[in-house]
């Protein structure tokens, strides 16, 4: 073998001959398809000549217009991650049509990508065998053709839901084979908002709930979800979250900051993801008893959310005018906050999160199973029975010994949360790993300088670092507004602005994730 290389190197002259010989044999093109005995596959589609060539990742996909023949070449390596289906079909006329759909990586966005071609000329069986060893790769740890109830709120962003669902992600889900059940929502106060389907339907035909939207419709999901006679079990239905609202703080923690703006990306999530577990609190004011998956906000970060609703119409940057006008007018809140302190340190933090990023994640596996259905009680009781008020302080200060604080005091805002990225320029909780506590940070009233110099600190997670940000991980807190009036977000939904309390029940739900971990800081490190 090594004589016939080094032979062949001697002759490169013939070489470059034969290169020549396979570019003119392009003119004499019957345009059949046929399979060469290293597997590689050629194909005709609309005038192009399409070559695969099977590699260990995925298949390497070169594209070439039979009109131009001169004409560059395209080529890309789709990963198997990228195939959505594979098959091979015979007509009634005894045609042989290989069908390959897949999302292309080729431009900033990715692309659905449908190959239909006549394949009669290559022998069946070896068809067959190409294409189910590709649907076999393609689908390793997971079940194709997946059963999907669609929540498509086409008044959720910017109202592009129905656009977004209609054009891009609905032909994925089709060229993929998923069974689909599409279900348009409506606001809370109709028949059919998220909460009430989630609440009635028929889990057992799904494998997952695919909110096309924000996370108001995930909140409303999780709240009907939850309350359901078999709430425990009905959690355990995935939800796999497409962004197509303003904020899509759910889908940038799984997708990250970069990957949200592609919600083709969330529809392969939904087809390939696997559950991870998802940490829900309770909220409760009064024997109101709701729950939250995302964040809980008092203050300006309330004022920022709920203030702004009116200006849905521009999109993510309302969060930031509105933080920023807030920031200018130096409004301060009184407050008296309560919380279970588990952690106050945040050089101890740091070390804990950087472990955490280090070690292999948890798998759905550790989870204890249990035959009540029910939600579980609360720990910590509601809003009408006194809360433990442990040590009083009145100005804020850490660290603090583990167990009970209440603080008494005025606060720019007190943000609660579950995850790094409240939005996909904003990471307030970089602590956070959804891992049974709730990271609770307070900040005191700051001047507008102070406010708008650290802007960007809270876009590439390095707030928590200010002196005058307060973090702490906490099981449980209740927060008592002082003052008449303002606004109090829950999963950036508004309720009344009265007393809530809120505890975390580990790992209750199922999110959908390409990725075993959540989307955060690889690594923090603290200046000495
Ligand atoms: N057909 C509809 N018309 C009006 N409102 C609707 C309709 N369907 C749902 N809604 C309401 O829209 C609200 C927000 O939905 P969604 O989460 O999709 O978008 P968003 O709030 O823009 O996103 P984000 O929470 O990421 O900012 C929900 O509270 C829901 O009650």
């Amino acid at each position: 073998m090594d004589a016939v290389r080094s032979c062949w190197s001697y002759f490169w002259p013939f070489r470059r001959r034969t290169a020549r010989y396979v570019t003119s044999q392009w003119d004499l093109d019957t345009g059949v398809a046929r399979m060469s005995d290293e597997e590689e596959l050629v194909l005709f589609q609309d005038g192009a000549r399409i070559t695969m060539t099977v590699l260990e990742t995925g298949i390497r996909v070169s594209t070439r217009q039979k009109s131009k023949p001169s004409s560059a070449m395209q080529v890309e390596v789709v990963p198997f991650l990228y195939v959505l289906h594979t098959g091979v079909s015979f007509t009634p006329a005894g045609r042989t049509i290989l069908e390959l759909s897949y999302l292309s990586a080729v431009s900033s966005k990715l692309q659905l990508r449908q190959v239909s071609s006549d394949v009669s000329a290559i022998q069946g069986t070896m068809m067959l065998k190409w294409a189910s060893d590709i649907q076999a790769k393609a689908y390793k740890d997971v079940t194709p053709r997946r059963r999907f109830l669609v929540f498509v709120n086409p008044h959720g962003g910017q109202g592009k839901g129905k656009k977004l669902w209609k054009e891009i992600i609905e032909p994925i889900f089709v060229a993929a084979g998923c069974v689909l059940d599409i279900q348009y929502t409506g606001p809370v106060s109709s028949p059919t908002n998220a909460a009430n389907i989630a609440r009635n339907v028929d889990l057992t035909a799904y494998d997952a709930l695919v909110p096309v939207s924000g996370d108001g419709i995930v909140n409303e999901l999780i709240n009907g979800l939850t309350s359901r006679p078999d709430a425990l079990s009905a959690l355990r239905t995935p939800i796999a979250p497409i962004p197509a609202g303003s904020g899509n703080a759910l889908s940038v923690n799984i997708m990250g900051p970069d990957k949200v703006l592609n919600v083709a990306y969330g529809a392969l999530n939904a087809i390939k993801g696997q559950p991870v577990p998802l940490d829900i609190c309770s909220v409760t004011q009064g024997n109101t008893r709701m729950y939250s998956f995302l964040s809980q906000a008092f203050g300006l970060m309330a004022d920022l959310d709920m203030g702004t609703e009116w200006m849905r119409w521009i999109g993510g940057i309302r969060f930031a005018l509105g933080y920023l006008y807030g920031a200018v007018v130096g409004r301060r809140y009184n407050v008296e906050i309560t919380m279970k302190v588990v952690e106050s340190d945040k050089r101890r933090m740091v070390d804990a999160y950087n472990t955490h990023q280090q070690s292999p994640a948890p798998s759905l596996g550790d989870d204890v199973t249990t035959t009540d259905v029910r939600m579980p009680p609360l720990a910590f009781g509601t809003t009408d029975m006194p809360v433990p008020l442990g040590t009083v302080h009145e100005r804020l200060e850490a660290p603090l010994e583990p167990g009970w604080h209440t603080f008494r005091t005025p606060v720019q805002f007190i943000m609660a949360g579950k995850f790094s990225w409240l939005s996909r320029d904003s990471m307030l909780f970089t602590l956070a790993k959804n891992d049974g506590l709730i990271d609770l940070v307070v900040v005191p009233p700051r001047s507008a300088f102070a406010s708008i110099k650290t802007v960007n600190r809270q876009e590439d997670g390095t707030f928590f670092r200010e002196r005058d940000c307060y973090y702490f991980k906490v099981e449980a807190y209740r927060c008592t507004p002082l003052e008449r009036s303002g606004y109090i977000s829950i999963d950036g939904e508004s309720i009344p602005y009265e007393p809530f309390q809120v505890e975390n029940h580990a790992r209750l739900g199922r999110i959908m994730s390409m990725d075993t971990r959540w989307k955060g800081l690889e690594r923090i490190v603290l200046d000495s």
